[in-house]
């Protein structure tokens, strides 16, 4: 997938500003970034739902502005809330939406894989929220998709099925499945992707790998650990093995309470966006409504 200078506007309001992106077959690729930053905006163009201003957009050799039915069919979709299933079950929902592609999975295998066997014959409108969420994107993957894109697929979900979601993810990775994930969950970007972006107000503040981003790796490590008197240490240093190399040596073993953190996913993410959150977000539902008056 190849995207560059992707721009979209709502009214006088760029949504997304200039986007460059690359995406590889087989690659898990997580999008980050503050509400409102224009990801959802990002994906829908991606996935053909959305207009572009401008820029060039290739997915699956393709402009999803123009591909066809044959193209649709090699995608999967999980958007963010899926509605008009009220009155059916799971299995025929998946069973209905199978008919649909060529060459679907078996459907009491996604049944399994989304861990709905026992609601599987409940009626939809039944399920709790995390459920519904579990039947989206068993709906998203019953077409044996080639790319998949899933946007924020694990809201409402207890850390159980958080876990069980994230190994069908790394199953459907090994498969060779190229997935684009939105997500406010830092630890699922860094548990799934190969490689996130950060994106705020529509631009791309950093690409990376989970453990590079922002020069993560090679930042700076704080060491913390007791001397004699129980009195706690704190030191911030580039080079933390040799420090507690020393502290070992002069203890002539343990080091009580040592601990060497460096600044986690989140605290990264969370320092590249901070520029970007001044002022918070202005007066989005006027612009929406604007274009929805379109
Ligand atoms: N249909 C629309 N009409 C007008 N403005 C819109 C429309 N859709 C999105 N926007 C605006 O575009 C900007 C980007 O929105 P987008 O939904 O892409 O953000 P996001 O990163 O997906 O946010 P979230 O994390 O909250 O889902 C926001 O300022 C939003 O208000």
């Amino acid at each position: 997938m190849r995207v560059t200078g992707l721009r979209k506007t709502y009214g006088a309001r760029a949504a997304v500003d200039g986007l460059d992106l690359v995406i590889e077959p087989g690659e898990v690729f997580a999008l980050l970034g503050p509400n409102g930053a224009g990801k959802t905006t990002t994906v829908e163009v991606l996935e053909g739902f959305r207009e572009r201003d401008a820029g060039e957009v290739s997915v699956l050799g393709e402009d999803p502005q123009t591909a066809g039915l044959a193209w649709r069919n090699r995608i999967g979709i999980v958007l963010q809330s899926s509605t008009g299933l009220d009155l059916i079950t799971p299995r025929e929902a998946l069973r209905s939406t199978a008919k649909v592609y060529r060459d679907p999975r078996d459907v009491e295998e996604v049944i399994a894989a989304v861990g709905l066997t026992e609601k599987a014959d409940d009626r939809v409108g039944k399920l709790s929220g995390g459920q519904r969420r579990r039947l989206d994107v068993g709906l998203g993957i019953i077409g044996r998709p080639e790319l998949l894109f899933l946007d924020e697929p694990t809201t409402g979900f207890d850390p159980q099925a958080r876990r069980d979601f994230w190994e069908l993810i790394r199953g459907l990775k090994q498969g060779g499945t190229t997935i684009l994930l939105t997500t406010h969950y830092l630890d699922e970007a860094e548990h799934l992707a190969d490689r996130v972006g950060v994106i705020a107000a529509g631009r791309m503040l950093a690409l990376d790998s989970p453990a590079n981003l922002g020069g993560r790796a090679s930042s700076q490590a704080t060491v913390t650990w007791e001397d004699e008197s129980g009195t706690r240490h704190t030191e911030r240093t580039s080079s933390p093995t040799q420090l507690v190399t020393r502290l070992a040596r002069d203890r002539g073993g343990e080091v009580p309470g040592l601990t060497v953190t460096r600044p986690s996913l989140e605290d990264t993410y969370l320092s590249l966006i901070a520029p970007h959150l001044a002022g918070g977000e202005p007066d989005h539902a006027t612009a929406r409504e604007l274009e929805d008056a379109k």
